[in-house]
């Protein structure tokens, strides 16, 4: 389990999603991107929208049944990406690196980009904007909803 929580918000994956597509934009152009369903699919909205590319393709792995790790499985391959070359693979984030490992088999020659990344897995990454510590669980905005939190003096155990 996690020892910490990161959370991230519309507005910030909104930022951040901009920023990784400032540092691609010189690196294209891209015959299209292929979003790691599901946590690729608005990191690629957003990084597709500012390079103004419209070809989206979708791979899926499914590696974690929400904070436990199982096998990679592969349910979605990218045929029409061949063997990745020209093409900007996105995920959200790379953790230990075990679906980054899946998919670059798959696109060898694919650019991977993502937006968060972990130390085991930043070694895979081509490109990304923020690290974040290993013990760290980052929440995006689609697990999320807003709700009443007590106070800190009633929540540290204070009254
Ligand atoms: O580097 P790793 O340890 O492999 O972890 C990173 C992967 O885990 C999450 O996907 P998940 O398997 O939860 O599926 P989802 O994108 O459909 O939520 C995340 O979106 C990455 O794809
Ligand atoms: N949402 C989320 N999914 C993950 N999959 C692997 N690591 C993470 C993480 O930190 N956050
Ligand atoms: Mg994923």
């Amino acid at each position: 389990m996690a020892q910490r929580y990161y959370t991230v918000s519309w507005d910030q994956l909104h930022r951040d999603g901009k920023a990784l597509a400032w540092r691609l934009v010189g690196a294209g152009p891209w015959k299209g991107v292929i979003a790691i369903t599901r946590g690729g699919l608005i990191p690629a909205a957003i990084v597709a929208r500012e390079l103004d590319c419209r070809i989206i393709e979708t791979v899926s792995v499914v590696t974690y049944d929400e904070e436990v790790k199982g096998d990679p499985r592969i349910v979605k391959t990218a045929a029409a990406a061949g063997d990745g070359e020209g093409w900007l693979l996105l995920d959200d984030l790379v953790d230990t690196g075990t679906t980054a490992r899946v998919v670059r088999a798959m696109l060898p020659k694919a650019h991977f980009a993502t937006v968060y990344a972990k130390p085991a897995g930043k070694p895979l990454v081509d490109t990304f904007v923020t690290e974040v510590s290993q013990d760290t669980w980052i929440l995006f905005p689609w697990d999320t909803e807003q709700q009443f939190v007590p106070p800190i003096a009633r929540s540290a155990g204070g009254k």
